[in-house]
């Protein structure tokens, strides 16, 4: 799973031509300014097949992609950054509100193949998610195995989209059973279990491709955010 893991790392490295695969890191935000002021790249959609996507991942995807043609699953989109109008339902008040305009979603902010590469899945009605995740190698905890705090941003990510609207995680609860393994992929069904409130309470299992591993369980407690009170 490694080998293969890192030939297809050696390919997308290849295919930048450069093999110093990390991304340059700096407080200084003029580079990523630079990097992402154009329109087209602000407004891509990550949550597509990229060329570092595994076959399983491909596949699933695919399946899904049906699943969706007769609008009982909707594929959720994913952007490096929240819309303005997003960022007002938080709302969130930062000291330097550029800084915001700067910021993105950490999950999106590796380059293809390194880090979290996902697809979420909704079904509206049975109120539920189904999320694809690949965990590529710059989220290695002990060697060969994703580290447990990128599968539970993974397992609060995917919790998180079957809230709809603002809301925030008050109480993430998570069992890990079993390792897993770095480069592979694992799927998130998530489920709202009940709603009280301004209280969601939702739960998720997170297996392997072919259900036979169950990896972790996890409970989730978020809260609709109240207009009238600030989060900070
Ligand atoms: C989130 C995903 C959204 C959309 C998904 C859509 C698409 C998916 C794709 C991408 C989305 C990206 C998602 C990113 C996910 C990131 C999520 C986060 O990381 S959030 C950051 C971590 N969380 C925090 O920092 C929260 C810090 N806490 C707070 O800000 C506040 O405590 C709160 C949670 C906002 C609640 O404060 P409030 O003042 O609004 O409410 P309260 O009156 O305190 O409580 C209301 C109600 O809830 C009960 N409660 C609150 N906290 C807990 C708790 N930890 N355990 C148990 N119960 C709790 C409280 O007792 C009240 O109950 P009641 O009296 O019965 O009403």
């Amino acid at each position: 799973m490694l080998r293969s893991c890192t030939a297809g790392l050696r390919s997308i490295w290849a295919l930048r031509g450069r093999r110093e695969g990390a991304p340059r890191l700096s407080m200084d935000l003029q580079p990523a300014r630079r990097l992402f002021s154009t329109e087209k790249v602000i407004h891509k959609d990550w949550a597509l097949p990229n060329p570092s996507w595994s076959k399983d991942l491909k596949l699933l995807f695919d399946q899904f992609m049906k699943k969706c043609e007769d609008g009982s699953w909707e594929r959720l989109p994913s952007y490096k950054r929240r819309s303005t109008q997003e960022s007002e339902d938080f709302k969130t008040y930062f000291l330097d509100p550029k800084l915001v305009e700067e910021a993105q979603l950490f999950t999106r902010g590796f380059e293809d193949g390194l880090g979290f590469e996902y697809v979420i899945f909704k079904n509206n009605d049975e109120k539920r998610t189904v999320c694809l995740f690949q965990g590529g190698p710059y989220l290695q905890g002990v060697p060969g195995l994703l580290h447990g705090g990128a599968m539970a941003t993974m397992i609060d990510i995917a919790l998180g989209s079957c809230t709809g609207g603002a809301v925030m995680t008050a109480n993430l609860n998570i069992n890990f059973k079993r390792p897993v393994p770095l480069c592979s992929v694992v799927v998130i069904n998530s489920q709202l279990d009940k709603l009280e409130g301004r209280k969601l309470f939702l739960s998720c299992n997170v297996r392997s491709v072919d259900e036979k591993t169950l990896y972790s369980e996890a409970t989730g407690l978020f809260i609709k955010l109240d207009p009238e009170k600030s989060s900070t």
